[in-house]
């Protein structure tokens, strides 16, 4: 690519507005070098308008697109702001996370984000029958693959789906990130039920709800409560139990290992757990019974 980019580098615009720019000259590049792909890329899901509050994308759009109108003009033929912007809201909302592995209670940090033609079509679902493994530090060049494996069968037809961030995140984390990242507001069968938690704002925790439920050996008000309407306030308690790793603070999803349907790995923690293990956890907290 011509010197936009070094003239990019130089303007110094800090770190997201460079990954950007730095998309928007890969894009470019993929235009002229393969138009086919080009194509692909612009198919996907994602509009400006996802950026309606947010007015930083539009200023590097103007300065990458000011860059090549000077200093490749060949290339600037055809591109437009509003192409531009579109082209980093496509970016922003079919990018991957690739994570550093998981070091006990610290956040995790992305290392990477890459787009998969493939798991970029994924829609997202808070109870996801799916979720993604990467190996990124496994030896060899496919380090960077990533794998979606199902958490059950899935009767034929059903939609798979991931879930867009850790499924311990509560209703109003994931409202605000998927109506601020993704452009969307949820409408899945557990915000239903949670949009109704606490005083209606839907802001009610349920991790805490978790711990009464499954933990609480005096919980008999929470139980009452779950029974009262015949699928209580928290009908998807067996989920987490059964999903969601049970190390402390990991917030990874448990997926049946390809092969061996009886063992389960975190994808966060790497965490295994047999089903003699689940069974033993169940029996011990006494929540099988809200599994039925
Ligand atoms: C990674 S893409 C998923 C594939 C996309 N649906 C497509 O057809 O290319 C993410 C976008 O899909 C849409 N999406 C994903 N999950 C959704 C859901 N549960 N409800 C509504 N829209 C969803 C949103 O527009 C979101 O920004």
């Amino acid at each position: 690519m011509c010197s936009a980019l070094q003239d990019v580098a130089r303007a110094g615009i800090g770190h997201e507005a460079g990954t950007q720019a730095r998309f928007l000259l890969a894009a470019v590049s993929l235009a002229a070098r393969n138009a086919e792909d080009f194509q692909r890329l612009l198919l996907l899901d994602g509009q400006a308008s996802v950026f309606a509050n947010d007015p930083r994308p539009a200023g590097v759009a103007e300065l990458v697109l000011a860059l090549l109108r000077t200093h490749c003009f060949e290339l600037a033929k055809g591109l437009s702001l509003e192409m531009f912007l579109n082209l980093l809201a496509k970016d922003k909302i079919n990018a991957f996370g690739l994570m550093a592995p998981s070091s006990g209670t610290a956040q995790r940090k992305v290392r990477a984000y890459a787009r998969y033609a493939q798991a970029s079509m994924l829609n997202h679902d808070c109870l996801p029958n799916a979720c993604r493994f990467e190996y990124l530090d496994k030896p060899g060049a496919s380090n960077t693959d990533i794998y979606i494996r199902l958490l059950h069968d899935v009767p034929q037809g059903s939609e798979i789906c991931i879930s867009y961030f850790p499924v311990n995140w509560n209703y109003k984390e994931r409202r605000e990130r998927l109506v601020e990242d993704y452009g969307f507001e949820c409408n899945c069968e557990r915000c239903r039920v949670e949009q109704t938690w606490s005083d209606g704002d839907g802001e009610g925790d349920e991790e805490e709800a978790m711990e009464h439920d499954q933990t609480d050996g005096d919980g008999e008000d929470e139980e009452e409560e779950m029974d009262k309407d015949g699928d209580g306030d928290f009908p998807h308690a067996m989920f987490f139990v059964k999903y969601l790793c049970p190390e402390e603070s990991c917030g990874g999803t448990m997926a049946p290992l390809p092969g061996n349907a009886n063992l389960m790995e975190c994808n966060v923690c790497g965490r295994l757990r047999s089903e003699q293990e689940f069974i033993d956890d169940l029996e011990q907290h006494g929540t099988a019974r809200h599994s039925d």
